[in-house]
């Protein structure tokens, strides 16, 4: 689905990804390990369209993306940022930022999607996660809880229905019992939407039952199995 040939990512003369060789497949889990600036968040980057190769090529299904935009990508690919902050707009109710994400990709239409709140994410995808937020539709997604929050926004990155989720340590500031809750609802929601995912984190023990592939990166080179 995903090809990446023989890529590489230059900061000025430093070398943060180095020939990356690699494809992701319609249902792929990946989890991606490496320690601190070993380039995972780089890689996502890359994936996503935010960060345009020095070198090399991906393409999506044959066809060459290499340069599309991260905004035309995100109508295939959708990231998570491990800071929940970017994913939301804290002031803006749990209901105003799941029409917005309704958007992505699109520019006009923001008012309507607001006053035509699509109730099939209620019954469909909030209801059946038992966690309540269903009840938190009115609640300014900043008031949540961080866990409630990551939620939130997995489940608008996943509104215009991508190919590819990307998730870039979506665990990181929650509390033990969150972080299986969270990471129970991605395996779920993956599953039932056959979405392929690249998941970015340092805790392999706990996350490794979502994953049917594990990719290392290491000084900027991946070793993929
Ligand atoms: N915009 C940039 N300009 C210069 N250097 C950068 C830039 N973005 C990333 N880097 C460098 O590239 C390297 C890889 O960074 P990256 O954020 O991908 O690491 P990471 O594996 O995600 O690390 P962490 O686990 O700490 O989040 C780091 O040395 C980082 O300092």
């Amino acid at each position: 689905m995903i090809k990446i040939e023989n890529v590489h990512v230059s900061f000025g003369e430093f070398k943060a990804l180095q020939q990356i060789n690699c494809a992701i497949n319609e249902k792929d889990f990946i989890l991606i390990l490496g320690h601190n600036g070993a380039g995972k968040s780089t890689l996502l980057d890359t994936v996503s369209g935010r960060i345009i190769p020095t070198q090399g090529k991906i393409f999506r299904n044959n066809t060459d993306i290499t340069t599309l935009s991260e905004a035309k990508r995100s109508q295939f690919i959708s990231r998570v940022f491990q800071n929940t902050h970017m994913g939301s707009v804290a002031t803006m109710t749990v209901a105003e930022n799941l029409a917005m994400a309704t958007l992505k990709g699109k520019i006009a239409g923001f008012k309507s999607a607001i006053k035509n709140f699509p109730e099939y994410i209620v019954e469909e995808t909030l209801k059946p996660l038992n966690l309540r937020l269903e009840e938190h539709l009115n609640t300014p997604i900043g008031k949540l809880s961080g866990g409630q929050r990551q939620i939130i926004t997995i489940v608008m990155a996943t509104l215009c229905d991508p190919d590819i989720l990307l998730l870039d340590e979506p665990t990181a500031a929650l509390d033990p019992v969150s972080t299986e809750n969270l990471l129970q609802f991605v395996h779920n929601f993956t599953k039932q939407r056959k979405m392929a995912t690249m998941m970015i984190t340092h805790d392999e023990q706990r996350a490794k039952f979502l994953a049917n592939r594990t990719w290392v990166l290491q000084k900027g080179f991946l070793q993929t199995e």
